[in-house]
């Protein structure tokens, strides 16, 4: 049945990268069945000799005024279906799985990972085909027995969340009714988020069931969970845990510990997830994933994860290069609104986050964007988790195409069609030094599973230029010069 379903897939794919070549090739004057079944007129041009006594025959279809129209119109919809992501992906994550320095690479299929039955075809649901470089190397270490710990790092958006979700998913024992696993999520919204992958990914495991310790999810005192999956952040699970008692932690088999970067940068997390790990039995697995480890978050990895395997990544390849990086010098604010709308102008979007430094400019930003007629939604700290919910779900679904933002709840946000971010302010620290960790996790927005994506910084003065030279110095990778003003090069850069 599997089998099937791959050989569909496939079928599917090739099918539809033949009717790709077909209209590309069409557009282009070539013939896409390479001489074999083309009904094109041919017409032969005059030969005559160029300049240096060269013939040459310059066969082109014959086509009318009305044909040639048409054709103008069709390469403009597919340049705009391809600078939107929405026709070549399917071929540059094939692509990016061959090439073995990629993070989508692996030489592994999902069935030489040994998943249970129930759990491939989840997968398969999904539309995975090929597991990931972090997926197919923390997937053995984490499903091995017995049980090992792991402390994992990958770039943002290839495939972290499935591949412990498919560890917390090998491990639960259906017919025993409490709470196995563990996960901790560093936000409301990333626990959502992550809750849905498990899920999706679970759903050929109807008895599976999932609790969420979130704040709001209020359950009667007394009451033990029977739950299989118990995701949540660091406060609620350590109430749950200790003062509560809706879970017993000595009977937690999987904990893992999601963002962690993010976890320690919040007030208190480390912390209460430190608390709650002291209360799992010895033999309890753990897993810590995170796209930055500074030298913090390697402190704090090393003290919740005893004797840990380890895949960490260079500094260098930390970013993606599926994410092409720019900056922009303007003067003021308002030359930085200007080249945004250039930027509109010039490239088709599908859906763009911009960052912010304060909520007093996200406001602003937002609203002249609103102006200029475009479906904007704000996300800012004085929200109500529920509210910031309900907007990220908003822009999940496509109701809205641009999200301003700073810099609160942005992380982890999996949209996969964000094919802009936009660095309205640079990331700095309250020091106004440059945060390299955050400025790796707002690019990391876009970019997602082998996509290309576009980042774009704002620069308004020699300090910005400065915070900017440091980002560039610190991932070693330069940062491109962009004229906003020529919307040719803008146009160039998205294809
Ligand atoms: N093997 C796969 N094949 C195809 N798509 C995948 C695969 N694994 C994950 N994805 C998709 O890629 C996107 C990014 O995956 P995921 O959220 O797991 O990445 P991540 O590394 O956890 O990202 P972040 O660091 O930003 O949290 C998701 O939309 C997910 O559905």
């Amino acid at each position: 049945m599997l089998q099937t379903l791959r050989e569909a897939l496939q079928i599917v794919s090739s099918v539809f990268k033949v009717t790709l070549n077909f209209i590309i090739g069409s557009l282009i004057n070539e013939d896409p069945f390479n001489g074999k079944m083309s009904n094109l007129q041919i017409k032969e041009e005059k030969v005559k000799p160029d300049t240096n006594g060269v013939i040459k025959t310059n066969a082109t279809p014959e086509k009318t005024d009305e044909e040639e129209k048409e054709d103008r119109a069709a390469q403009s919809l597919l340049n705009k279906l391809i600078r939107s992501n929405l026709v070549d992906n399917t071929n540059q994550v094939e692509v990016l799985q061959r090439d073995p320095n990629s993070p989508l690479y692996s030489v592994k299929s999902f069935e030489e990972l040994r998943l249970k039955p129930q759990l491939l075809q989840g997968v398969y649901a999904m539309g995975f085909n090929r597991p990931s470089k972090i997926q197919e190397n923390a997937l053995p270490m984490m499903l091995a027995e017995p049980p090992q710990n792991l402390i994992a790092q990958s770039q943002s958006g290839t495939g972290k969340t499935a591949a412990f979700v498919l560890a917390m998913l090998s491990r639960v024992e259906p017919a025993e009714r409490y709470p196995q696993c563990l996960c901790l999520s560093p936000t409301y919204e990333l626990a959502l988020q992550t809750g849905k992958v498990i899920e999706q990914m679970g759903k050929f495991h109807p008895e599976l069931k999932l609790a969420y310790a979130v704040r709001g999810n209020k359950l009667e005192r007394g009451q033990k969970i029977s739950e299989h999956i118990v995701i949540g952040t660091p406060g609620t699970v350590l109430d749950w845990c200790s003062k509560l008692k809706f879970i017993d932690p000595k009977k937690i088999k999987v904990f893992v510990l999601d963002e962690a970067d993010v976890m320690i940068a919040t007030q208190g997390h480390q912390d209460q997830s430190i608390r709650i790990q002291r209360m799992l039995p010895r033999n309890c697995q753990m897993l810590l994933f995170s796209a930055t480890f500074e030298d913090s978050v390697w402190k704090f990895a090393q003290k919740v994860v005893p004797d840990p395997n380890i895949i960490k990544l260079k500094r260098e390849e930390e970013t993606l290069d599926t994410i092409k990086q720019y900056y922009v010098l303007c003067n003021s604010r308002d030359e930085k609104f200007q080249a945004l709308c250039n930027i509109y102008g010039a490239i088709t979007i599908a859906q763009a986050m911009i960052f912010c430094h304060t909520r007093k400019t996200a406001s602003w930003l937002a609203a002249e964007l609103s102006k200029e007629g475009h479906q904007v939604a704000l996300l800012s700290g004085e929200m109500v988790v529920e509210q910031r919910a309900a907007v990220i779900e908003r822009f999940r679904e496509g109701k809205e195409k641009v999200l301003v933002t700073t810099n609160v709840c942005a992380r982890g946000i999996d949209v996969e069609q964000v094919s802009v971010v936009i660095n309205f302010d640079l990331p700095v620290d309250k020091d106004g030094n440059p945060d390299n960790e955050t400025y790796l996790h707002r690019i990391g927005r876009t970019g997602r599973f082998g996509k290309r994506g576009l980042a774009v910084n704002m620069v308004d003065s020699k300090h910005s230029m400065n915070i900017l030279n440091r980002i560039q110095e610190h991932f070693n990778k330069k940062i491109e010069r962009l004229d906003t003003d020529d919307l040719d090069e803008i146009e160039k850069i998205a294809n």
